[in-house]
């Protein structure tokens, strides 16, 4: 790998404007998201960290601007190609299927074949619930252990990045604990994270870089240490939603 790529970010946003339905809600998104790191989208509720993620996904599309993955235009690709290029996405909603086993939500979540049983063991090291409740209808599991099984569909298979939107949200804090030590283990391994969290001390704990979004657009990027260690950037830029622990 050369310097030059290596210095690439993995993933970047150029002006991306996304309406939807009459609604005008990214109003021309710049966001890079450097190799090998955690990088927090954060803002107040509303302001469009989801549309963004939803946007790089392909979930929705920009009408204007263009998303670079790994240098390449991913602006025009339909979601599949999108995630087989190299994109693992955790949806807010979780995306996770009631009526089927945990066994049957992680089969058909591994798309490129059978599921790779090292990494299986793996993700029972992180999540050992999955493998307690494995022939068991995921409707049933608790909301902390819903929420495990959808990052661990996504991280089933391996991918360069990781967009994981709002993961901790409702959760105790044990299971909190588990999470952010998933996305640092994910890391360590090579991936590069985008991650929209409200909770500051986990946004604090993982994050190397921080984008923050207000009303559709960028309004700040930089270290994460820049931002924990300025209260009153933090309050201007994000005011009373985050919660500052
Ligand atoms: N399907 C939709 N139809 C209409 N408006 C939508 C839809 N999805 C999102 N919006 C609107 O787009 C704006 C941005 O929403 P988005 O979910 O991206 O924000 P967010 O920053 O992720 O917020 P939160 O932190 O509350 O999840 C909001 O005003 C929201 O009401």
């Amino acid at each position: 790998m050369s310097d030059t790529h290596s210095a690439t970010p993995i993933l970047k946003l150029e002006g991306v404007f996304t309406n939807i339905a009459q609604y005008h809600i990214l109003q021309g998104v710049d966001l890079s998201v450097p190799r090998g790191e955690v990088t927090m989208l954060l803002g107040r509720n509303g302001v469009g960290k989801t549309t963004t993620l939803r946007t790089i996904i392909g979930h929705w599309r920009a009408h204007k601007g263009r998303v670079l993955f790994d240098g390449e235009d991913i602006t025009k690709l339909p979601t599949p190609a999108i995630a087989r290029a190299g994109l693992g996405f955790v949806p807010e909603d979780m995306g996770i299927f009631g009526d089927l086993t945990v066994e049957e939500n992680m089969t058909l979540a591994a798309v490129s074949g059978p599921i790779d049983q090292a990494r299986l063991q793996w993700m029972f090291t992180v999540f050992p619930a999955l493998e307690t409740f494995w022939k068991k209808d995921a409707g049933t599991l608790s909301g902390g252990q819903k929420q495990m099984l959808s990052i661990a569909r996504a991280m089933i298979e391996e991918r360069a990045l990781y967009l994981i939107d709002e993961p901790t949200k409702g959760l105790a804090p044990a299971i909190i604990t588990t999470m952010a030590r998933a996305i640092k283990e994910l890391k360590d391994q090579g991936a590069s994270i985008l991650l929209v969290e409200q909770n500051f001390a986990v946004a604090k704990a993982l994050g190397d870089s921080a984008s923050v979004m207000d009303d559709g657009r960028m309004s700040w990027s930089g270290q994460m240490r820049d931002l924990t260690q300025n209260a009153d950037l933090q309050e201007r830029l994000m005011g009373l939603s985050i919660e500052a622990h």
